[in-house]
């Protein structure tokens, strides 16, 4: 759009009103109707324009977006120009200053009021030219009257002469006018009026040229704004490229930081392993050192036991030895004895005179005055008749206990595992029965064994193991009873027994009943039971005469614990029933009956006895049931002792001298010696037993190789966790010393920011921000033509535009952004520039300028890109050699990642923060160190953050003390010395 400026002279200006009145209400509105017709024109063209195009300006297409901003800024109406023409009619006698500029819009300012005497003028910006002022002396000269008079509305743009024509027309009106007066005088003025109106037509003819040229000047300016809008949509497109390309990095620099949070998750995932194999290998470890102690303890204590067990063995077999030795040379020594005794002992007892036999006043038969010496005298008529020599000789004095005594031995052998036969035997009713069962009162044979044997189990239970049971049998009229089966009734058989061979002179009696005995108790509950199912009878010589012989057997099973040996021995305590004479006890029936046998089966034991004394080799035991039974007693490998009854009445002398007479010569039976019963069953059992003991030692000795075999295996997976846990050390030892480059990275990248941003701000002071375009002159060919030359040049080396764009600092931006992706493919570009700012958050807002400032704060905790990585490390490495020295304080560099609140507020200190002292820096950064990392990115206007570890885990916390810190800094410090080589390459 092109200025105009004009002024009119009061005195014309009233001359010019009233032609002006004679156009018509649709004339031009501008007192001077060139500079009208020009201005409509003008206006004609740009409403066009606006109409077509938008908001227009010069004829120029303002599409530019900040062309735009310029059109709606608020500094200028898009009607401003339109009302111009009217503000200008208004203020026509007012001067009138206007200026417009493409920058910051168009700027009209009324001086009206201050009556400033100063052209209306058009003032562009960078490349806009102030035209020339037209000075208030300008003055117009009128031309000619005009011919055709011409209608406002057929004036255009282009119809330059037709305006002169105008005024032509206008000047020959007037002098009409005035020769129709006929005043002389105005000849003279109208003279001077056609000089001034040539004068004012050169003056139009020069306005006409100058227009031509500001039209040529407006019509390259226009071609200008093209290519600047060109250039413009050009530098558009490139800024749309450079934000693509940074939104991609942002997102690289996202994915990177996701990437980096995985990796510290999964670091963090391995310090979670690494404390819980830890902690299973303290576990594993105490319970180690607990099974070596135990193995150690066990060891001395089984190696002390062992020792001792030897020495109790070795003791114990000596006494074991000796006592055995002791004990055999006793039992040769009492077997000795008894042998010298003789097998078979015979003692005699007597029973006292009955009432009976008192109140018919017999007298005794029998002389007891050498029965001490074993000597009894059968006496006759009151003379000693005939001697008898037993083993033992007991009158009618002699009580039940005196007489067991003399039979003990006999119990003793029993248990030492000699078979042994005690009988009865006699006349009826001589006391039998009294002797072997005897009464409550005075408890016979049987009882007083049986408690012996308990007796003597009790007395030998820490060396012997014995097993009693007791079996009652009788043998009535030639058949066996059992007198322990329930139910049995006296006589009455309820079960037919047989007497079997189980071996070599053994015999037993399959189906027999062994009542098992543990006490005397259940002894005498036995012994009753068999009492009570005996059978008894009355005869006229006893009033409960055994019809039968009743027969105790008491089974002992003996374990000599001591050597393990097993013996089986028997003790057979027999009642036999009374021989009697038939005639002399008047029996019938089946006493009588009962009677022949009884006599039958003691004839067939005479007939025994008589073999065994005269040594025949038959011996006829199974003669009778009797002597079937005890044939392993009277064999030869057993102990007898008989009891010969007697009685005192001298009318029983006959039955008396031929029990005397069979007792006689039962004693002269010469028995060899007794035979022991070994029980080799039990032999078999111990050794049985024995390997398995010794197999189960060696199973135990195999355990006990698995157990140190596994005990070893422990040591081994102990050792093997040793290895993984020093691994893993190893492993977050590397991982932390790359944590702290990372820091120290991004702590060099911020230092290297700081510097870039002091030297930006520094080049900013010394370069003003826009030049002052306004204040080259409007018209100036050099200055149009230096802007036209700065158009041509490429926007990279065009300086003198980049102040006056509004996203100067955009393209800073992308162009560092792009100079980092060179950097990455040109190594040499790296070395040499300076990173500007830090990458690892990249904010894109073209919009605010300002926030690109180089004092704007960053968070420490940033990611740079890889392409800074390379760069700043290669930076670090510069610096490390420069200040070799305060090396050892390098821990400020690492403190720059701090906690996301320290950078809050950190952000807005940063310059004060950068003063501060190395102390103070490195107090800080240890302290934040322990703290949270986060990184945080900017893409376009969303910020991702990524917290990276934890505040305390990382290390002790702020709550650690000072002294902690440092020495986690030094050892922080030697393994980033010791790392920084590698661990570069690494993150790179
Ligand atoms: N030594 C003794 N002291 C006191 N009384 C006795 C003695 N011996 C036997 N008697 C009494 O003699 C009687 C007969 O005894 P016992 O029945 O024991 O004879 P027996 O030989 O068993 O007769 P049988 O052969 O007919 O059974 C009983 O009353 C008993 O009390």
């Amino acid at each position: 759009m092109a200025g105009i400026e004009s002024a009119v002279h009061d005195s014309q200006s009233d001359e010019f009103n009233r032609k002006r009145r004679g156009f018509g209400a649709n004339s031009v509105q501008f007192a001077d109707p060139v500079v009208s017709n020009v201005f409509d024109a003008s206006r004609e063209s740009d409403r066009i324009r606006d109409e077509s195009s938008g908001p227009s300006i010069l004829g120029h297409s303002l599409t530019s977006p900040d062309l735009v901003i310029c059109a709606a800024s608020p500094d200028i109406t898009s009607n401003s120009y339109v009302e111009s023409p009217e503000f200008l009619e208004n203020k026509i006698h007012q001067k009138v200053a206007m200026e417009l500029s493409l920058e910051n819009g168009i700027n009209e300012s009324d001086s009206g009021t201050d009556n400033i005497q100063k052209t209306p003028a058009v003032k562009f910006s960078n490349f806009c030219q102030t035209f020339k002022e037209l000075s208030p002396e300008t003055s117009f000269e009128l031309p000619p009257p005009p011919i055709i008079q011409c209608e406002p509305s057929q004036v255009n743009s282009s119809g330059e002469n037709e305006l002169v024509g105008y005024i032509e027309v206008s000047q020959e009106d007037e002098l009409e006018a005035s020769n129709d007066a006929g005043d002389i005088g105005m000849e003279d003025e109208f003279l001077k009026l056609k000089r001034e109106f040539d004068s004012q037509k050169k003056d139009l003819a020069e306005t006409r040229r100058v227009l031509k040229e500001l039209k040529k000047e407006n019509q390259q300016k226009d071609r200008e704004c093209q290519e600047a809008c060109k250039s413009l949509k050009e530098l558009q497109n490139e800024l749309m490229r450079k934000s693509m390309h940074v939104g991609s990095l942002a997102f690289a620099v996202e994915g990177q930081v996701k990437e980096k949070s995985r990796w510290f998750s999964a670091l963090k995932d391995l310090m979670n392993k690494m404390k819980i194999m830890k902690m299973e290998h303290i576990k594993l470890s105490e319970e180690a050192e607990t099974y070596k102690k135990y193995l150690a303890d066990m060891s001395e204590v089984e190696r002390t036991i062992m020792s001792k067990i030897n020495e109790q063995q070795e003791s114990h077999e000596d006494l074991k030895s000796k006592y055995l030795e002791g004990a055999k040379q006793q039992k040769q020594l009492y077997n000795k004895v008894l042998e010298l005794r003789g097998n078979i002992r015979v003692f005699c007892r007597c029973r006292p005179l009955n009432a009976k036999e008192i109140t018919a006043g017999l007298t005794m038969a029998i002389g007891f005055e050498s029965a001490k010496d074993g000597e009894l005298t059968v006496m006759s008529n009151g003379a000693p008749r005939k001697t008898y020599k037993f083993d033992s000789v007991f009158g009618p004095q002699v009580d039940q206990a005196d007489i067991f005594k003399e039979m003990v031995p006999c119990v003793t052998s029993v248990l030492d595992g000699f078979n042994v036969c005690i009988f009865a035997y006699g006349q009826t009713g001589t006391g039998k029965t009294f002797t072997m069962e005897g009464t409550k009162e005075a408890p016979g044979v049987n009882f007083r064994t049986l408690e012996k044997i308990f007796d003597l189990i009790k007395e030998r239970q820490k060396i012997y193991h014995y097993d009693v049971s007791v079996s009652v049998l009788e043998v009535y009229n030639e058949q066996i009873r059992d007198l322990l089966v329930s139910g049995s009734q006296p006589g009455i058989s309820t079960k037919r027994l047989e007497i079997r061979q189980a071996g070599e002179g053994i015999n037993h009696v399959p189906g027999l009943v062994e009542a098992h005995v543990n006490n005397m108790t259940e002894v005498w509950d036995v012994l009753q039971t068999g009492s009570n199912a005996r059978v008894v009878s009355s005869t006229t010589a006893n009033e409960h005469s055994s019809r039968s012989h009743c027969i105790h057997c008491v089974m002992v099973k003996g374990e000599n614990l001591l050597n393990g040996e097993c013996t089986r021995s028997k003790l057979w305590l027999v009642d036999l029933a009374g021989s009697e004479r038939v005639a002399k006890t008047e029996v019938l029936g089946e006493r009588l009956k009962e009677a022949q046998n009884i006599n039958r089966s003691l004839s067939a034991l005479g007939d025994v006895v008589s073999a065994l004394a005269t040594k025949n080799q038959h011996i006829p035991f199974r003669n009778s049931k009797l002597t079937h039974l005890l044939q392993d007693s009277l064999g030869g490998d057993s102990k007898t002792l008989m009891f010969v009854q007697i009685s005192p009445n001298e009318n029983d002398l006959s039955e008396t001298i031929c029990s005397l007479n069979f007792a006689s010569r039962v004693r002269g039976i010469e028995l060899g010696p007794a035979k022991r019963q070994i029980d080799t069953t039990e032999l078999l059992k111990y050794k049985l037993v024995a390997e398995k003991t010794k197999q189960e030692v060696k199973m135990k000795d195999l355990q006990i190789k698995k157990m140190e075999e596994t005990i070893h295996g422990l040591d081994s997976k102990i050792k093997e966790r040793d290895a993984r846990t020093k691994v893993m050390q190893e492993k977050i030892k590397e991982l932390e010393s790359q944590l702290l480059i990372e820091r120290k990275l991004a702590a060099a990248s911020q230092n290297v920011d700081t510097e870039k941003a002091e030297k930006h701000q520094e080049e900013k002071k010394k370069t003003p921000l826009r030049p002052a375009l306004a204040n080259q002159p409007v018209g100036s060919k050099r200055s149009f033509n230096d802007y036209q030359e700065n158009l041509t040049r490429p926007l990279t080396e065009n300086s003198s535009l980049k102040p006056s764009l509004p996203f100067s600092t955009i393209e800073n931006s992308a162009m560092n952004i792009d100079c980092y992706s060179e950097k990455e493919n040109i190594p040499e570009v790296a070395e040499k520039s300076i990173l500007p700012k830090r990458t690892g958050r990249v904010s894109i807002c073209p919009m605010t300028p300002s926030n690109f400032s180089a004092n704007t704060s960053r968070r420490n905790s940033l990611i740079p890109l890889p392409s800074a990585v390379h760069q700043l490390t290669l930076y670090r490495a510069h610096q490390k050699e420069v200040n070799s020295e305060s090396e050892n304080n390098c821990l400020p560099l690492q403190s720059q990642c701090e906690s996301p609140k320290e950078i809050g507020g950190e952000g807005r200190k940063k310059g004060s923060k950068l003063r501060r002292s190395p102390l103070k820096k490195n107090q800080e950064k240890s302290q934040t160190q322990q703290n949270i990392k986060k990184v945080g990115v900017h893409v376009g206007m969303e910020k991702v953050r990524v917290s990276v570890g934890s505040r305390g885990k990382m290390g002790k916390g702020r709550s650690g003390t000072k002294e902690r810190q440092q020495q986690k800094n030094s050892q922080k410090e030697k393994e980033r010395r010791w790392n920084v080589g590698t661990l570069v390459k690494t993150v790179i």
